[in-house]
């Protein structure tokens, strides 16, 4: 029988029944899973160094950031934060911002999602915004109030620049290249970090998805969160079917 691919997808770290606990919700792994992916969940911890991150690297067949409801450390940006920035991982921080350029070097493909995406571009130099919705021209990309199901719907249209390798999963064919996403995030994309090329923007112009061209492997992060029910949406679908087979042996 063929070996899944084995995909690492980076944990938070949050409390579960009083205990420190390196968690991620199902909806990421059960994502790969249905893309005949294998995925393991990542520990994170502020003290890993870069020779063991590398070995545990070198194990794997792709890398996945994922979701999270805390924020990239401020600092990690050179920037002070702001007021409605509340929730830090700092054991998350250190693993994304180390594992990024290993990755990188590795030409080990990478997915990166909300959290994810706004790590991508910190790691490579870029900065934040930490409350897009008091930015003037920008629009509040937060989820409403609601269910789950409420709160993961489309809510808003990206334009898909061509070109790109969201494009070519997407396929250049569609006419416009527009696609409705889901908004779950408070911060976004501020200064774009050397190399990335904006691959979607919201119709405030924010940067909604990139990918770094120059780079060896497959990478792509997008603000949205295609793990909610892929099947039931083009886009999302065509980003997991593109993940997948990069994360094949080649
Ligand atoms: N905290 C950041 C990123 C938002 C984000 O990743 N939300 C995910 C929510 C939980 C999940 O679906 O995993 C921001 O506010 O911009």
């Amino acid at each position: 029988m063929q070996k899944r691919p084995l995909v690492g997808v980076i944990a938070c770290r949050r409390e579960v029944e009083g205990h420190p606990a390196h968690m991620v919700t199902d909806k990421y792994l059960s994502a790969l899973r249905a893309y005949g992916l294998e995925p393991v969940i990542l520990p994170v911890w502020r003290d890993s160094d870069a020779d063991v991150a590398s070995a545990l690297l070198d194990r794997l067949d792709g890398l996945m950031l994922t979701g999270s409801y805390t924020n990239v450390l401020p600092s990690r940006y050179h920037a002070a934060r702001a007021p409605e920035n509340t929730r830090d991982d700092l054991d998350r921080d250190h693993a994304a911002m180390l594992w990024v350029p290993l990755a990188l070097e590795r030409r080990l493909p990478l997915l990166g999602i909300c959290r994810g995406f706004q790590e991508f571009n910190v790691a490579l130099g870029g900065t934040l915004h930490q409350a897009v919705q008091r930015v003037p021209g920008l629009m509040d990309h937060r989820e409403p109030e609601g269910s789950k199901a409420q709160q993961y719907a489309p809510s808003h249209e990206v334009e898909i620049r061509s070109g790109g390798r969201l494009a070519s999963l997407y396929g250049e064919c569609r006419k416009g290249l527009k696609a409705r996403v889901n908004s779950l995030h408070q911060q976004g994309i501020d200064r774009l970090a050397e190399g990335l090329f904006v691959e979607a923007v919201a119709p405030d112009g924010l940067v909604e998805a990139v990918s770094l061209p120059e780079a060896p492997g497959f990478t792509l992060a997008v603000q949205w969160h295609p793990e909610w029910e892929p099947g039931n949406n083009a886009l999302y679908d065509a980003i997991f079917r593109g993940f997948a087979r990069a994360c094949q042996p080649q």
